[in-house]
């Protein structure tokens, strides 16, 4: 009872406290808004007479310096204008985000012989008399909250000394619309009673941060600044995704002047993905990174192509991958083939590069005899993209003396007739100066014409349009020996990819070793701006592609997680995975490995199922949160079946939002949905979807990658349709998309290897 009163007494105690911050934070938003109003003002009537400045009359010399001087002027007013206001903008956008939920955390310390009590929050506030009421999360003392234990404890402060405390409490708070709902104190890194309570809610459309809540070996991925790759290693659930997006958050707010959202890149699995993780950093305060797929990235890079996504070759692998299939595409993702490229553009006589024909208007302007011989003729000791930049060179000089004699054509001497007067003016006015003559300028006219004409053709040899990387890879392709495949199984493959050329169509393994080898012949591809680069899911990605990666961003510092039990697409086997070749593709690179074993997304005994379907040597640890076991249900696809279908849906939907049933196809999840959609309200994803509603929702595995649902349902857990043992893979991955309740439904028996375990 006594301790109830004090807890009582305490818990008033901290909710006068955040009363009177709520009501400071409320003070400073109203101050905010109206220094933003001032600002805004200031900024329009910079900027208009910004406009009338530029007005100013322009004829005399004199005149136009003075003005020059003035623009100038008015521009860095402008810009400083604009970034006081956006200053302000950010501050009134993370007070917003004080103002329901001040802060979550408290720590009290002894430094020195001073007490202190310090409040965590998303971002700092500061009181009247210079206090601060609020701490952000990533200030170095805020570290304190994230990894000590009662007790001794240090940290380092900004100027880089180890500070040593002693923390005398941690505290807890779920504060929601300005109240206190929950508060525990604790002396674990940060409680599992907070922990129990945040996972046990539902399931949303978006993923939340865990700001409250991170765990400590999280708070090392977050936390981390020195190294240059940082690969994280962590089962499924373990909070991977939630980490790095802190961890995003981290890097903005330590690095400001130097880092911008702009410069930080995610490789995400798929749109869906991309759409469910985009309120995590806004929810922090800060703005979002930039987000690619794979697909979008060689989209971009192969322009005029169409790419097979990783997910209609997961389709195609499930009709056919026979296994010489199998060897080659392990292959074309290997790092040998980096290195085999390396060496036959070395060593290849130049005969065997292929160029492309410079067409105008159907006409040949230099043909690709004619660029070889251009090529041939740099000096060969040089490398290849040397010798690349000089071919380049010599081809715009070539170009400028076809330009020429174009010019002297009686093609362009018409044009030249044929000009209406506002032309004649334009030309005139922009390439012509007073002191020509009547023949320069006739010369001059005539090779702006000619030149324009030929535009098409500079652009073309400028972005390397001249080099035919599609036939220089099948030349590659061509001398290449691959012991493990008989040589018909390799020639039908380079068949295969000359007609998918041809169509205008590459493959995934053949889309990124063509975008290697175009780089290595011409020495591009590289962007230098980009500092930070996070790859989710790496276990999707090859180790041919991990190498590209790194060739095209040098200076991003990489962070690098996924989970090599979720292979889906991959066609490598577990000891030769991604993640274990990463000492090999990043050869010199100082790498920090982490580990996160415990699922927090899932119940206990959801967790305990999915464990039994990886190796005994797998290390998962399953948080203690309860939850009802894993049920199977024998259902074929009957009309009477169906309907204990549907029932069992219903029964899902009554209890949880957010109910996914996760087929192994899209075709079976198609045709799944055909059958439900007049009985029941579902929602079909598709590779085109782009955000997840709440409700009932049919998809294919592939698109569930790094998604959570309250409550899962697999669909046909039968033995036909989960043949093989790396079938569990799969089967791992969808049971671990489930937070609270797992339903199997099986249509015929078991798979093998379910069926020595009960689910
Ligand atoms: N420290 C934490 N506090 C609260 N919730 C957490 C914490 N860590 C993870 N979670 C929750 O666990 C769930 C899984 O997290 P997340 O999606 O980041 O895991 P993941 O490792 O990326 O999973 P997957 O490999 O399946 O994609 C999310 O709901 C997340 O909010």
């Amino acid at each position: 009872m006594g301790d109830f009163l004090t807890q009582n007494n305490e818990k008033q105690q901290e909710q006068k406290r955040v009363d009177f911050v709520i009501n400071e934070v409320n003070t400073q938003l109203k101050d905010t808004k109206e220094q933003l109003d001032i600002a805004f003002k200031e900024r329009r009537k910079v900027e208009s007479s910004y406009g009338d400045t530029a007005k100013v009359n322009t004829f005399e010399v004199d005149d136009q310096m003075e003005t020059n001087a003035a623009i100038q002027q008015q521009k860095q007013l402008v810009a400083l204008t604009v970034e006081s206001e956006t200053i302000l903008e950010n501050k009134e956008k993370s007070l917003n985000l004080l103002k329901n939920t001040p802060y979550f955390g408290r720590i009290d310390i002894n430094e020195d012989g001073e007490k202190e009590s310090l409040y965590i929050g998303t971002s700092s506030l500061i009181g009247d008399d210079g206090d601060f009421l609020v701490y952000d999360w990533r200030a170095p003392i805020s570290s304190l909250y994230y990894k000590g234990t009662l007790g001794h404890a240090s940290y380092r402060t900004p100027t880089g000394h180890l500070a040593t405390v002693d923390l005398l409490k941690k505290r807890q708070f779920k504060i929601e619309n300005g109240e206190i709902t929950k508060m525990f104190d604790t002396n674990e890194t940060v409680g599992d009673e907070m922990l129990q309570d945040v996972l046990s809610e539902n399931s949303d459309t978006h993923l939340k941060n865990i700001v409250a809540s991170v765990q400590h070996q999280q708070n090392k991925i977050i936390r981390d600044t020195s190294s240059d790759i940082l690969v994280v290693q962590g089962v499924a659930g373990s909070g991977k995704t939630s980490a790095i997006l802190q961890r995003i958050a981290y890097l903005l707010y330590h690095s400001r002047s130097e880092i911008n959202a702009d410069q930080i890149i995610l490789f995400s699995p798929n749109h869906l993905f991309s759409h469910y993780i985009s309120e995590v950093l806004p929810s922090l305060g800060e703005k979002n990174m930039r987000q690619v797929t794979l697909f979008d990235f060689l989209m971009k890079r192969h322009e005029g192509f169409r790419i097979e996504s990783l997910f209609d070759r997961f389709e195609r692998d499930q009709h056919n991958f026979p296994k010489a299939a199998k060897e080659i595409r392990q292959f074309k993702e290997s790092l040998n083939l980096y290195e085999e490229l390396q060496d036959y553009l070395k060593r290849t006589p130049s005969d065997t590069l292929a160029f492309n024909d410079l067409i105008l208007n159907g006409e040949i302007v230099i043909s690709r005899e004619e660029i070889l011989k251009i090529y041939q003729q740099t000096p060969q000791k040089l490398v290849l993209s040397e010798r690349f930049r000089q071919t380049k060179n010599n081809l715009i000089e070539l170009l400028k003396k076809r330009v020429a004699d174009h010019a002297k054509s009686a093609a362009v001497e018409e044009q030249v007739e044929n000009l209406s007067d506002s032309d004649f003016h334009y030309y005139h006015e922009h390439f012509i100066s007073d002191d020509k003559t009547v023949d320069e300028e006739r010369d001059i006219l005539n090779y702006q014409l000619a030149k324009e004409d030929y535009q098409s053709l500079y652009d073309a040899i400028y972005n390397d349009l001249f080099i035919d990387n599609y036939q220089t890879y099948l030349q590659f392709l061509k001398q290449v020996n691959l012991s493990s495949v008989s040589k018909e199984a390799f020639d039908e493959m380079i068949i295969s990819v000359d007609q998918d050329i041809e169509n205008h169509f590459l493959r995934v393994d053949d889309a990124i070793a063509i975008l290697y080898l175009r780089d290595l012949l011409t020495g591009s591809g590289q962007n230098f701006a980009i500092k930070h680069l996070f790859i989710d899911e790496m276990q999707d990605y090859s180790p041919l592609f991990m190498a590209y990666i790194r060739h095209c961003f040098p200076k991003a510092k990489l962070t690098l997680l996924g989970d090599y039990k979720q292979n889906i697409f991959s066609s490598y086997e577990q000891d030769t995975n991604t993640y274990n070749q990463i000492p090999d593709i990043f050869k010199n690179e100082s790498k920090t490995y982490i580990e996160l074993n415990t699922s927090y997304r899932c119940s206990k005994q959801i967790t305990d199922f999915a464990k039994k379907l990886l190796d005994k040597n797998d290390h998962i640890e399953s948080f203690s949160r309860q939850g009802p076991q894993p049920k199977t249900h024998f259902l074929t696809q009957s009309a009477h079946d169906m309907t204990h279908y549907v029932k069992l849906i219903n029964h899902q939907l009554d209890q949880y939002p957010m109910v996914a049933v996760i087929t192994k196809t899209q075709q079976q999840a198609e045709r799944l949905y055909h059958k439900l959609k007049a009985r029941i309200d579902v929602n079909l994803l598709t590779q085109e979807s782009r955000s997840l509603k709440k409700g009932v929702c049919i998809l294919p595995i592939y698109l569930a990658k790094g998604l959570e649902f309250d409550s899962v349902i697999v669909d046909n857990v039968s033995k036909e349709n989960y043949p093989q043992q790396s079938d569990r893979d799969i089967l791992y991955t969808i049971a671990s998309r489930a937070m609270h309740e797992l339903n199997l439904v099986v249509q015929t028996q078991l798979p093998t290897f379910l069926n020595t375990q009960k689910a």
